[in-house]
């Protein structure tokens, strides 16, 4: 019950955009992909969601390489929120969510109305049903993309195979408080059992609400390992290159200060 990239490679031409990455993705927790602009983590979220395959090296889902599965079996099994939130058609919120249903379709839920405005409640974008998506701002569209990819995700399966989230970046363009209301929402998502896998540059983010961490460094998946153990000060200053100093909030909880 894994998902997995077994030393993944990817190549464009002369350009490695990763190499050599092996990486073990468990449901039921909260992944966050981090690391420096450029280094490989969009490539690595891209090949964990079957966008794009290795030219070495395999990913596998439950054992089974990602490719062997149809793409309409996957697309039950899971939901990617991409980075480029603009969409080629005026379609409205509402409908964008309602495509999340489309690999749905020959098996359509009784509440299929429901699942789509319950996903739309889940990230704060009812009021914004019938609004063009390409005039939405940018924290509105990824907000409607979020609740299509949970609108998509919504049922556990019948056969109970995990379902995984994939999202890139889901938190870039949201203001603080829909940040933190995402980051909740994504972890209840994970104790449902879901896999959750989330490019972030915010590391108190990870910090707080990720389980696990894949440090993405200069092209390739550098460390993975438990969030409060592998987001330490002297790894973060050495991979970012900016001074980090860790401060106990409120509740305790320890974040960090930079530069
Ligand atoms: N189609 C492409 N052709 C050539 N190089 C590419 C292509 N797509 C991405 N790259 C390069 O591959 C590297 C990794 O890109 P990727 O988008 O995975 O990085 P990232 O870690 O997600 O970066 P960011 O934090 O800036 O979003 C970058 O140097 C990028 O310029």
């Amino acid at each position: 019950m894994t998902l997995s990239c077994i030393a993944a490679s990817v190549r464009i031409g002369a350009k490695i955009l990763l190499a050599e990455s092996t990486v073990h993705l468990h449901p039921g927790r909260v992944t966050a992909i981090i690391g420096p602009n450029g280094a490989g983590k969009s490539t690595l979220l891209s090949l964990l969601g079957g966008q794009r395959r290795p030219t070495k090296g395999k990913v596998m889902l439950d054992d089974r390489p990602l490719e062997a599965y149809p793409p309409a079996t996957l697309a039950l099994r899971r939901a990617l929120m991409p980075q480029e939130s603009a969409v080629a058609f005026d379609f409205n919120a509402q409908e964008i969510v309602a495509l999340g249903r489309f690999p749905h379709r020959l098996k359509a839920s009784l509440d299929e109305d429901q699942i789509i405005s319950g996903a739309m409640a889940l990230t704060d974008v009812s009021p914004l049903a019938p609004r063009i998506l390409n005039t939405l701002s940018g924290g509105e569209k990824a907000r409607v993309h979020m609740a299509r990819a949970l609108a998509q995700l919504w049922h556990p399966r019948p056969d109970n195979a995990t379902r995984w989230l994939l999202l890139d970046e889901p938190t870039a363009a949201l203001d603080i408080a829909h940040q933190h209301a995402a980051m909740r929402l994504l972890r209840d998502w994970s104790a449902k059992g879901v896999g959750v896998v989330a490019v972030l540059h915010d590391l108190n983010l990870a910090l707080r609400y990720a389980d696990d961490v894949v440090v993405v460094r200069s092209g390739t998946a550098a460390i993975q390992g438990a969030a409060a153990s592998v987001l330490q000060p002297e790894l973060i200053e050495c991979v970012w290159g900016t001074s980090c100093q860790a401060v106990a909030g409120r509740d305790g909880a320890v974040q960090y200060l930079f530069g």
